[in-house]
């Protein structure tokens, strides 16, 4: 068990009470081996082993109620030579095996690898070195993005050109063989001729135009292991062989057989390389998106720059049709601009002074003046990219076991390859045998081959048709494929665990205020208990002026419509999940609700029933008094989303169980429940005691998937298996959730989970497909039943249909 080591920073400690809990609540854990917690340095460290992911430990450090500051730097690799599934997997055993680094996930459809190290530890040359002893060739990955895509397109044509030169002389060779077969019947010692042409028809396909493949397989074998080439390169030679042994021994002539092997690899490679172009479009999409040059105000006039020089706070025109070149908020004008390529919706939206407005949205008739928020990596834009490209740099789950097998798979494959060989050479009479009882069911059975040929032909098929790619593919396309699609609908995945847990996830819990209601309640009654309106709403609006919360700012509103007097507080306190107080007057006065009043000791007199009433109507009773003695009581109430009824009840049309939980009364957020059509809900929970409530539910043994607004709610997005995070505005780098949605409806939770459901799905298709593909050819080409170049079409069709399986993915209506 490879033993890793970590260090991170923790922050919130402030006594020897709070590291020896955190180190007991870490030596808890399976998996971790050692923990010490240096309360001066404010730093854990953490020796753990494979039983344990290092997200895991980082949420039992929250869990116990600290902040986990990593300590640990994030590096890019950009991998230059990886062939095969067995590369990369080789790879990240390699980097995972080294003191420092935390964890490497490396990436073979992006040829890229993600490493999350310790910096005191291991320099990133020491990584880089690390890979290139491997045999490949690494680089950190530089930002320049657009590069990249130059240099895929460049690779993509380098292997279109291969493929086309490789037929050149592949489909004479293919011609010729035909006609030399119908005319002998078989293609051995027909003429000379014929041999001298298939060694001088396939000898520059195989070391010429396929010299990358045996440069990477002689690398690998050098450093001491093996990859898909090595199958590909000794299966091709021992094929071209024949074709000299026909000079001297009677042999069938295979020259012509080791061209095709090659053509058909390089074809499968062209459109492999295709294929995940196109499943890595979305980043690509994404970057073109964005705005090349702005207009600013600069002494009132205006200035055409380049997006890159826009500065934090300049003031940007944009005209009709041009689109926002940056993340600001509008300070004059009024239009509607189309946002639908960062959330999805179609719909334009009204935006007005004061309004946020995404960069790179489309602004449609009226003009525009925008204040510049953020620029550069901050942008709306750049977080999208750097999270899709994050989330497609993590494992599913699911992966890790194909990862496992095709750690050993092209080792194995040689030895059943050698296996092969001796059976036919050693036992060919129990190997026919065995095949006849077989080919008894298979038509194309009709050996004209015997002996040794036939023991060639077998071995050559079951090294060219075992391929791991397909393995090492199924994942990484998927959830490349999937995590673009999201980004395009404004659904932006994290991690690629998420997607695994949202489809186990059969219960989902909702925040109430701002996740199924808009979160903007209005004042709607006042009541007073003897006396004046005015006052009420005057010591009322007094005390909640210094309040954040949503319904202090609907009483605040209600009381500066009116212009009431507003009064000096004293001592002001919010008290979580109850209310507010404050003296004013020399009177101490709290507003909030009936917990507030409990404590108090505020006879609640007659009105209790009015304020049954009001909750029964789904509002929030906000009470008023004074030491002992209420004064009035105010309700407010909140709306609905449009969709959050529909939404809800799609989920449940899933077969998901929808809970509600929220810090209002049991009454009021009963009456809300209903209106959604939701039939568990969790009321009166303080801020705090959400976390609690969640791991009840898992307690009970649910996978629970959690929404909310990604501040409040953090605590609880974390300690939830999924936490989706409802977006406000254009901060969508929600530490806490593993989805961020940045529409700010539910029926972006529905695609959400739809979407998830899909990516995973596909990634089992794929898995499944690998797995089978591999067991069952394998052994009808160790009997002799596939033909090799058949088999290494079959092998190129198995990586490319994976692929082209992720990317059907994209059809997906979410
Ligand atoms: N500033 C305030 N003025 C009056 N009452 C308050 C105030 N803050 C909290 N309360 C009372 O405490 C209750 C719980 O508040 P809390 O902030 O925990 O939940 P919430 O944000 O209203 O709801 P949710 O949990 O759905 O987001 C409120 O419903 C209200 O009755
Ligand atoms: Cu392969």
């Amino acid at each position: 068990m490879a033993d890793k080591k970590t260090v991170f920073k923790v922050e919130g400690m402030n006594c020897a009470a709070c590291s020896s809990k955190i180190e007991r609540a870490l030596q808890k854990l399976e998996g971790v081996d050692s923990v010490q917690v240096n309360l001066t340095t404010e730093k854990a460290y953490i020796s753990y082993n494979d039983k344990i992911m290092l997200a895991d430990i980082k949420k039992q450090i929250q869990k116990v109620g600290y902040k986990v500051v990593e300590e640990t730097e994030k590096l890019t690799i950009e991998i230059e030579g990886m062939h095969c599934a067995s590369c990369s997997s080789k790879i990240e055993r390699a980097l995972n095996k080294k003191e420092g680094i935390i964890e490497a996930s490396v990436n073979l459809a992006l040829n890229n690898a993600a490493v999350s190290f310790n910096k005191d530890m291991i320099s990133q040359d020491e990584i880089i070195s690390a890979i290139n002893k491997q045999g490949y060739k690494a680089r950190i990955k530089t930002e320049q993005k657009e590069d990249e895509i130059d240099k895929d397109e460049k690779r993509l044509k380098d292997s279109k050109g291969r493929m086309i030169c490789a037929w050149a002389f592949t489909g004479p060779a293919a011609i010729w063989m035909l006609i030399a077969m119908s005319i002998g019947g078989h293609a051995h010692g027909e003429s000379a001729l014929f041999d001298i042409g298939m060694l001088v028809l396939a000898a520059p396909v195989l070391f010429w135009v396929g010299r990358d493949v045996f440069t990477s397989a002689f690398n690998s074998v050098r450093h001491g292991s093996a990859n898909m080439d090595v199958l590909i390169a000794i299966g091709t030679l021992a094929a071209f062989v024949t074709g000299i042994l026909v000079f001297v021994v009677p042999v069938e002539n295979y020259a012509g057989v080791a061209g095709m092997i090659m053509a058909f690899h390089l074809t499968g490679r062209y459109i492999e390389t295709k294929a995940k172009g196109r499943a890595s479009q979305a980043i690509k999409k994404l970057l073109e998106l964005g705005a090349k040059t702005a207009i600013v105000l600069v002494d009132n006039k205006e200035k055409e720059i380049p997006v890159e020089e826009i500065q934090l706070g300049d003031i940007m025109v944009v005209k009709p049709g041009q689109k926002v070149p940056t993340d600001g908020l509008v300070t004059w004008g009024e239009s509607s601009v189309d946002e639908s390529m960062a959330t999805g919706e179609s719909m334009p939206v009204t935006k007005k002074t004061g309004d946020e407005v995404i960069g790179s949205t489309v602004n449609s008739h009226g003009v525009l003046h925008v204040k510049a928020t953020k620029v550069g990596k901050d942008t709306f834009l750049s977080q999208v990219i750097k999270m899709v490209e994050e989330a497609q740099g993590t494992k599913v789950p699911i992966q890790e076991f194909a990862d496992r097998v095709t750690g050993f798979f092209v080792p194995a494959v040689l030895v059943i390859a050698a296996v092969t060989f001796f059976a036919w050479v050693v036992f060919p009479s129990q190997m026919s045998s065995a095949l006849m009882s077989v080919g008894h069911y298979i038509p194309w059975v009709n050996h004209h081959l015997s002996g040794p040929m036939l023991a060639l032909y077998s071995t050559i098929a079951v090294l060219v048709i075992a391929c791991p790619c397909a393995l090492g593919l199924a994942t990484p396309t998927a959830l490349m494929v999937g995590s673009g699609l999201g980004a395009e609908n404004g659904i932006l995945i994290r991690k690629g665990e998420a997607i695994q847990t949202m489809k186990e996830a059969k219960v989902i819990v909702f925040d109430k205020t701002g996740t199924i209601t808009k979160g903007k309640p209005e004042l709607t009654d006042i009541i007073t208990v003897n006396g004046d309106e005015g006052v009420l709403l005057s010591y009322a609006t007094t005390l909640e002026k210094s309040s954040e919360h949503p319904i202090a700012k609907a009483i605040v509103e209600a009381g500066e419509k009116r212009e009431v007097p507003l009064y000096q507080v004293e001592k002001f306190n919010s008290i979580t999940g109850k209310g507010v107080t404050g003296n004013i007057d020399g009177k101490l006065i709290f507003a909030g609700n009936r917990k507030l009043m409990n404590e108090h000791d505020v006879d609640l007199e007659n009105h209790e029933q009015k304020i049954i009433d009001l909750e029964n109507e789904g509002k929030t009773v906000i009470m008023v008094a004074e030491k002992g003695k209420l004064l009035g009581i105010m309700a407010v109430a909140d709306t609905l989303k449009e969709d959050s009824f529909q939404a809800l009840e799609e989920l449940r049309k899933m077969g998901i169980k929808t809970y509600m939980i929220t810090g209002d009364n049991h009454r009021t957020a009963q009456a809300i429940a209903k209106k959604v059509g939701i039939s568990e809900v969790l009321a009166d929970v303080l801020p705090d005691g959400k976390v609690d409530k969640i791991k009840e539910l898992q307690g009970m043994g649910y996978k629970v998937a959690m929404v909310g607004d990604g501040i409040n709610d953090a605590p609880a997005l974390t300690q939830s298996d999924v936490g989706i995070a409802i977006g406000t505005g254009t901060d969508i780098a929600i530490e806490a959730a593993d989805i961020t949605v940045v529409r700010g409806n539910l029926t972006a939770v529905v695609s959400a989970v739809k979407l998830s459901k899909a990516t995973f799905t596909k990634i089992e298709q794929n898995l499944f497909w690998a797995f089978f593909y591999n067991t069952v050819a394998i052994p009808l080409a160790i009997l002799g039943l596939l033909h090799p170049v058949i088999a290494e079409a079959a092998m190129a069709i198995s990586s490319i249909s994976v692929v082209a399986n992720a990317n059907l993915l994209r059809r997906t209506k979410i």
